[in-house]
């Protein structure tokens, strides 16, 4: 197949969907972790306190033991052998660390790292500031791989595999093409949906690590620590109980604490303890499953307008006006796994154990 031309002229149209980031040490937050989430999703948390909470090496992240192990191996061996780290890709559901990984090889292996985003290198022409500025040993970071379109995809083949890309420059008759070596780098990419990745890119990828959801005793500790760096005091009774309302989600962790902390030093001169916490949870909806405004929406619209099931997710993302990849990506997940709800062939499905969650009658079939 025939492959499309970087361009070398630069485009002073290109959209800042990406963000370069600079060397080791930078606050490392990724260009989405910001306000603009998905309608009606918990947002991010804060870019500021983000910063302030995400783990910068690997001795502070929290859960994710096997993976941390491997990773450790084979930083150990690279920066023995003096070569740069194999590339890797990190899948799983949203905050679940995939950003803060990325952040944290680089500072171990004390190198820099530049951030980009699939979404926004929608042209070959798009990876050519990146890949020209990688210096040897240091980390490109595409998040949101899956996104990246095909016609940029095969560029990353031979920049992945053999370090080098062909420019064409100029164009028509006068068109020629240069053989541009790159230096030796890592690439990471992160996606929430591995499966979208096609088999000749996954194949590139020497290391892959699946993130998996975190124990409550990981959530309490991550809370412990976190309160820490915020400077408030959190006894264990309340630790646990904002990591029981987490989801098993890091990110959600951290976005409870910093309400509770807010809710507090309005409230109550900035003490908290489960009474106090459990009002804060309370006035953001969140109960004590962890399920937010967003879950209960959905099974209350499963159960109301569905009668149970089984439904089609898009009958359900449309009845909600909530797209289908937000309710696939962010809902459905922990939903699944609190067995609240099945997937059938034929569709969703509420359980009895939602029913009696959500207080409402099971239908009589
Ligand atoms: N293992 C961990 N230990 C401690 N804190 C963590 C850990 N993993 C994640 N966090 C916290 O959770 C926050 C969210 O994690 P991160 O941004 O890495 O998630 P992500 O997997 O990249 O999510 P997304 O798919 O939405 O981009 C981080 O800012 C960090 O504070
Ligand atoms: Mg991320």
């Amino acid at each position: 197949m025939a492959r499309e031309a970087i361009y070398q002229q630069s485009d002073p149209e290109r959209k800042s969907g990406e963000q370069s980031s600079s060397a080791a040490g930078a606050d490392g937050a990724s260009p989405h972790d910001g306000a603009d989430s998905v309608e009606g999703q918990v947002p991010k948390t804060r870019p500021d306190a983000d910063g302030k909470l995400r783990p910068r090496r690997m001795d502070e992240m929290v859960g994710q033991r096997d993976v941390i192990e491997r990773l450790k191996i084979a930083i150990d061996a690279a920066t023995s052998r003096s070569e740069p780290l194999g590339h890797i890709l990190f899948d799983g559901p949203p905050g679940l660390g995939k950003t803060t990984f990325a952040t944290v090889i680089p500072n171990e292996m004390n190198t820099s790292v530049q951030m980009a985003n699939g979404a926004g290198l929608r042209a070959p022409k798009d990876l050519l500031p990146y890949l020209t500025n990688v210096s040897e040993g240091s980390v490109l970071f595409i998040d949101e791989i899956h996104r990246v379109p095909k016609a940029v995809e095969e560029y990353l083949y031979t920049a992945m595999e053999d370090f080098r890309i062909d420019v064409v420059l100029g164009d028509g008759v006068n068109a020629r093409t240069l053989n541009l070596e790159l230096k030796p780098f890592t690439l990471i990419g992160a996606t929430t949906r591995a499966g979208m990745l096609s088999a000749p890119l996954r194949d590139r990828f020497q290391i892959r690590e699946h993130l998996g959801w975190y124990t409550r005793a990981e959530l309490a500790e991550i809370v412990h620590r976190n309160a820490k760096k915020l400077s408030v005091v959190v006894d264990d009774g309340t630790a646990d109980m904002i990591a029981d309302r987490s989801r098993s989600t890091p990110r959600l962790a951290n976005n409870r604490l910093l309400w509770v902390r807010d809710y507090a030093q309005s409230k109550a001169d900035g003490k908290f303890d489960r009474e106090i916490t459990r009002a804060a949870l309370d006035m953001i909806g969140i109960d004590e499953l962890g399920l937010d405004k967003q879950d209960r929406n959905y099974l209350d619209t499963l159960m109301r307008v569905f009668l149970g099931g089984p439904a089609g997710l898009d009958a359900i993302a449309h009845t909600m006006n909530v797209s289908s990849d937000t309710l696939e990506d962010e809902v459905e997940p922990f939903l699944l796994r609190s067995e609240l709800l099945v997937r059938t062939r034929r569709g969703r499905l509420a359980t009895p154990k939602s029913y009696e969650h959500m207080k409402r009658p099971m239908p009589d079939i």
